[in-house]
């Protein structure tokens, strides 16, 4: 990204919005930098409660998406957050609304509790800072200055200020950055968790096994288009279940599934496709009667990063259909 600025939208009270079954809806969006078009009509909807992971390269337009939610740029089509319609002129249903975009804007010289004092909003604001310290593990840090805080502390603090004001939808954009593995299960606790009581997310991340395990639907975006939207579940299930075979002669092995028809990628170990009317007896039978010493065996599901570069794969093939 050429550009390095800094947002961070605090949340308020949840104020009177109304819970829909499609918190979130996105139509025709479409957005240029002079003449380069960077969204090109994006459509989807987010159902509330629900963990939208927004998939992309660098440069896809995911940071673009999420600044059009929050109104913070302008825009060619309509975006409504639980029916009401926000521009760059109308922030109203942004008051239930936290996010995280790009780095947290830090005051350096403010410790972690002042900073989340100063954006706590209500009548318990004392109770929601110390909440917040003690959901995201902060407690060790949160009266040091900022400007002593590592990567992580300051991702954090950002996380915590989204989720300070018990915002109803939560907007993060890479929010696991810099995170140590045990922060990394934290925060992904603390999202889960949320989500249970009814919070809406639309997080992006690199990090693919992270969306897998979290979220419920995806949208996937290729150069400002929108690649594919559906659930989790069905973007895995595009990709095929496959065995991972260790033999005493890999080579052999590939030769003789290979002069029988089956699928085999050779890796470190043979990588075996699940295609229809497969049959690991058969597969097995076919092993033992040429003397091969089977060493290991395992089953696995496919994985988003799998399914991901299938669906690229599938949209580079139509669009050399176009060509
Ligand atoms: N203010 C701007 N002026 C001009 N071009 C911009 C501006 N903001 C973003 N872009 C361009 O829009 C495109 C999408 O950028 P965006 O930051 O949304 O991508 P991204 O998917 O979030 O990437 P990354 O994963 O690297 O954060 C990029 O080509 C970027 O260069």
């Amino acid at each position: 990204m050429f550009y390095c600025i800094s947002v961070l939208i605090q949340t308020y009270d949840k104020g009177e919005i109304h819970l829909e079954t499609n918190f979130l809806e996105i139509s025709n969006l479409h957005k240029s930098f002079g003449h380069k078009n960077v969204l090109k009509n994006i459509n989807f909807s987010m159902q509330k409660g629900h963990i939208v992971g927004l998939i992309g390269a660098n440069g896809a337009g995911k940071t673009t998406i999420m600044k059009a939610i929050l109104g913070i740029l302008t825009f060619d089509g309509k975006i409504t957050i639980a029916n009401q319609e926000v521009s760059i002129n109308q922030h109203r249903p942004l008051e239930s609304v936290g996010a995280l975009i790009e780095y947290p804007g830090l005051y350096p010289y403010l410790t972690g509790r002042e900073q989340l004092r100063l954006f706590a909003t209500g009548k318990n604001r004392e109770e929601k800072v110390n909440n917040i310290i003690q959901k995201l593990h902060m407690e060790r840090f949160a009266n040091q200055k900022t400007k002593s805080y590592s990567l992580g502390m300051k991702q954090k603090l950002g996380v915590g200020l989204a989720l300070l004001n018990d915002p109803q939808l939560v907007i993060l954009d890479e929010p696991m950055n810099g995170l140590d593995p045990k922060a990394t299960k934290e925060l992904r606790d603390l999202i889960v968790s949320e989500k249970n009581n009814g919070v809406t997310f639309l997080i992006s991340s690199h990090i693919l096994s992270e969306l897998q395990r979290i979220a419920d639907d995806v949208v996937v975006i290729n150069h400002g288009e929108i690649v594919t939207a559906t659930t989790m579940e069905n973007l895995l299930a595009a990709n095929k279940k496959f065995y991972l075979i260790e033999t005493d002669n890999n080579q052999l092995t590939a030769d003789l599934l290979l002069r029988n028809n089956y699928q085999v990628e050779q890796q470190a170990a043979l990588k075996i496709p699940i295609t229809d009317n497969f049959s690991i007896n058969n597969l097995l039978q076919l092993l033992l009667s040429a003397n091969i010493t089977i060493l290991d065996i395992k089953q696995q599901d496919g994985d988003l990063e799998e399914s991901l570069l299938q669906v690229l794969d599938g949209q580079g093939a139509q669009n050399d259909n176009l060509n």
